[in-house]
């Protein structure tokens, strides 16, 4: 299933936190967000999820306007990690990954056999099967990244929205993590700080500064030294890896 955004903006008081911004993920690609910090990734985020309307502009999941979709119809579509996700109660990890299948049930209905292997088959891609009777509170920062995203895989979304789904885990879990979200039957958008990352996994990366879309195309078209000098102001080497041919950037310090 497609997502797109048309002009979308967004404002707070005054401030245009998201200024025009237009993006297309196409069925089955894996987009990366990138930009400094405050540059609107979560907040582009929350509008093409549907948690936010935009001020301005049109978010579309597949032909229709997010803004028309009721939020369960959303809900069983698309899935969410946001970056800091709290609870206010204590439940198990099992518990918070079986949030994912709320929106495939009737409110009446208790998890069945095919929620239960639901939650088994995302616990066990996202590496988490030992922690099922866990509290999730009691769970390493990297752990509750992975809950987060087995809960989101359980949901089994057409669309996947990740805020810097990355930033906790270590870097085998990394790699496993945006392997698992690239391969997985979805739309991906995910917010990644991380360059080298973005060029290996993402099909497409968009680049904002101040809420605006200033680059977007394949990360070696888009990834270059003189963007990250204009848009993180810092001296890199954008090369080919000897190697592996992949685009790497090499930061001058
Ligand atoms: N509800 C809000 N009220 C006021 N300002 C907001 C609100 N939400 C976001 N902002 C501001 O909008 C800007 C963009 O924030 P956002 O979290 O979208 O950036 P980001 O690119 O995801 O940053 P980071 O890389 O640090 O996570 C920031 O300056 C932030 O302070």
């Amino acid at each position: 299933m497609s997502l797109s955004a048309s002009s979308v903006s967004w404002a707070v008081r005054d401030r245009l936190i998201v200024d025009g911004v237009s993006i297309d993920a196409t069925p089955g690609s894996m987009v990366g967000l990138l930009g400094p910090n405050g540059s609107g990734k979560s907040s582009l985020l929350r509008l093409l999820a549907g948690l936010r309307a935009p001020s301005s502009g049109v978010v579309r999941l597949g032909d229709d306007d997010l803004v028309t979709l009721r939020r369960r119809h959303v809900a069983q579509r698309v899935g969410v990690v946001e970056q800091e996700s709290a609870t206010d109660t204590d439940p198990l990890v099992r518990d918070v990954i079986e949030l994912g299948r709320i929106p495939h049930r009737r409110s009446w209905q208790p998890a069945g056999e095919h929620d239960v292997d639901a939650v088994r088959r995302a616990a066990a891609a996202t590496g988490v099967l030992e922690r099922l009777e866990q509290p999730y509170a009691t769970l390493s920062g990297g752990e509750r990244q992975r809950v987060q995203i087995a809960r989101a895989l359980a949901q089994d979304p057409e669309v996947l929205l990740l805020d810097e789904p990355t930033n906790h885990l270590d870097i085998r879990h990394q790699l496993e993590v945006l392997r698992l979200v690239r391969d997985a039957e979805v739309t991906a958008v995910a917010a990644l700080h991380d360059l080298n990352l973005a060029a290996a996994y993402c099909d497409e990366v968009v680049v904002l500064a101040e809420g605006r879309v200033v680059a977007s195309g394949t990360p070696t078209a888009v990834i270059t030294e003189d963007l990250v000098a204009d848009v993180y102001g810092v001296t890199a080497f954008v090369e080919p890896h000897p190697v592996t041919g992949a685009l790497t950037v090499v930061w001058q310090p």
